[in-house]
């Protein structure tokens, strides 16, 4: 863990968050905190609810018991286009990249939905600069300063990935869920998307949460690790101590571990 990780305010807590659907309960009173610097791994067996998780934080399912707090705001009750204009910001499986749109295209549509999402922002030129540098900005924070002009369709999954990030920096996040973004990336492309994803923490002077299967990638990113089992948080600890954890292993990793 580095040092400035677990000072200062929670920028994202829940308590007791739980997700019911008929008798079944696929969130389970689950408790969490997270500052500023902090990366947390979100791992746990297929049906475990990690997505679910991540669907209550942002607010895509409403929560049947519990709390979301953003920045020391209860936002439990805010829809999820709310909670992105406070500061939470979300990958999802399926791209939200336009594909027939250069990846400067991309970067500066995301810029100008900062700006009240409206064209107002390209009718004046200092409106379209700002927007201009602010793209430019997100998409060197990801390492697509080069690429600018290719056609996002055309990018290898890793690029657009990291082309996704970008997208959401431009909304200024400082809690970041990240759902799978190993998934479909060619072995090659991955260390390179991990490198990316270490400098988001101190980019947006928050926290990311991570859900992912790939273990490595999840044990050389993560401050700490949640597991989830039933929908229930079983551990949450640095990875070390979750690892060692016999309830844990019994329960998700398997004797290979
Ligand atoms: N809308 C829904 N209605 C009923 N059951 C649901 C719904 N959404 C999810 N579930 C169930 O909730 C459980 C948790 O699903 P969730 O997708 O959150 O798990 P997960 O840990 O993300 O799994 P995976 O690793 O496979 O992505 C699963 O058993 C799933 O079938």
């Amino acid at each position: 863990m580095s040092d400035h990780v677990g000072t200062g305010p929670a920028v994202l807590a829940t308590a007791g968050l739980t997700w019911r659907i008929g008798n079944a309960t696929i969130v389970d009173g689950v408790s969490l905190d997270l500052r500023a610097g902090e990366f947390l791994g979100v791992i746990g067996p297929n049906g475990a609810g990690k997505t679910s998780l991540f669907n209550l934080i942002s607010g895509l399912r409403a929560a049947t018991a519990g709390t979301v707090e953003l920045l020391g705001h209860d936002v439990t009750r805010l829809a999820p286009h709310r909670r992105a204009r406070r500061g939470l910001g979300r990958t999802f499986q399926a791209s939200s990249v336009f594909g027939s749109l250069s990846v400067r295209e991309n970067a500066r549509l995301a810029a100008q939905a900062q700006h009240g999402g409206s064209l107002h922002a390209w009718r004046s030129t200092k409106g379209f600069r700002a927007v201009a540098e602010r793209a430019d900005e997100c998409l060197a924070a990801v390492g697509l300063s080069g690429r600018g002009e290719a056609v996002a369709g055309t990018l290898a999954h890793g690029e657009k990935r990291k082309l996704e990030i970008a997208l959401l920096l431009a909304g200024s996040p400082r809690v970041m869920l990240l759902d799978e973004p190993m998934a479909g990336v060619a072995a090659e492309d991955v260390p390179d998307l991990v490198e990316v994803i270490r400098g988001l923490t101190g980019h947006i002077g928050g926290a990311v949460l991570m859900v992912e299967h790939h273990m490595e990638v999840i044990l050389g990113l993560a401050d700490r690790l949640a597991v989830m089992h039933h929908g229930a948080l079983l551990a949450c600890d640095t990875p070390d101590v979750v690892m060692a954890n016999p309830v844990v292993q019994e329960a998700y990793l398997g004797e290979e571990l």
